[in-house]
């Protein structure tokens, strides 16, 4: 006779008896490297490689303070007019208390982590994996690095108050124009975003002016949903003021919800 005790498993919070006990335990085929690979490549085992860098980013960025995303080109040397700009912008929105973020690439990107860095601020490089080698710049003091574009932008528009726009090449104008189409849309509000370098954007703004809005592509204030300076103190100023109008719109908002439900509850009395 067999005893029926002997012949059960548990696995998790199932119960198996008899002919229905799986050969192997579950974490027996866990540890197993045994068997086909190809899943790992398939759409379903990247959408949790997608979750988990989600995940990761939101873990990091979640307690960081006010922030700014800087951004500009990742070939501009040391030493350089613009990197020079660069760091003097990190330095400067680091000690106005900002963190500051970037693609923490080389370059403007550099430029700007170190300028926060050696002011003593944090400074956060959002990586991305390419198809050369390619570490996080060495004055990124939190960082983290991704395989997807899209994750990396969500956590730039996630977690940043404004993004700063230095000269750059096809990187920079994707992150520009990704920017400049969220506040347009509505589906982020008082967000400055800044041009630095008036000369090296003069031409894209009056091509917006003559063509776009010529062309009635865009509407007369889509225009002023970013600002061109050369100066990093009117940079800082800027985010500055938006940033205290922002709060200032919390408060009257959450005022207002308190006003209602105060009223609410009196009328239900
Ligand atoms: C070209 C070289 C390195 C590229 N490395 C990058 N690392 C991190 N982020 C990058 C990199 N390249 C582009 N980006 C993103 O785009 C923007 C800069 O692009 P651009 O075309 O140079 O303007 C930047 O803000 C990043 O977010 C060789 O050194």
């Amino acid at each position: 006779m067999t005893d029926s005790r002997s012949a059960e498993r548990q696995a998790g919070p199932l119960t198996y008896r008899g002919r229905e006990i799986p050969r192997s335990t579950t974490d027996q085929r866990l540890l197993d490297r045994r068997g086909p690979t190809d899943w790992v490549h398939t759409d379903p085992w990247r959408v949790l490689r997608i979750q988990s860098e989600f995940v990761e980013g939101f873990g990091m960025l979640s307690e960081v303070g006010r922030a700014v995303c800087v951004f500009g080109s990742a070939r501009v040397k040391p030493g350089t007019p613009y990197y020079r700009l660069g760091e003097t912008i990190g330095d400067k929105l680091a000690r106005a208390g900002y963190t500051v973020i970037t693609g923490g690439g080389p370059g403007l990107m550099e430029a700007a982590n170190k300028g926060a860095a050696l002011a003593g601020g944090t400074s956060i490089g959002l990586g991305i994996e390419l198809p050369f080698e390619q570490a996080l710049n060495e004055y990124v003091n939190m960082g983290v690095t991704f395989r997807y574009f899209f994750v990396r932008k969500t956590m730039f528009v996630k977690y940043s108050q404004a993004f700063v726009v230095l000269p750059g090449g096809f990187g920079t104008l994707d992150e520009l124009f990704e920017a400049i189409t969220l506040v347009q849309t509505g589906k982020v509000t008082r967000f400055p975003v800044i041009l630095v370098g008036s000369e090296f954007w003069g031409g894209l703004v009056e091509w917006i002016r003559e063509r776009l809005l010529a062309e009635q592509l865009i509407s007369p204030h889509d225009t002023d949903l970013f600002q061109v300076t050369d100066d990093p103190d009117e940079v800082v100023e800027s985010i500055r003021r938006a940033h205290a109008e922002w709060e200032r719109a919390v408060e009257e908002e959450e005022a207002v919800a308190e006003l209602e439900e105060a009223l609410h509850e009196a009328e239900n009395a």
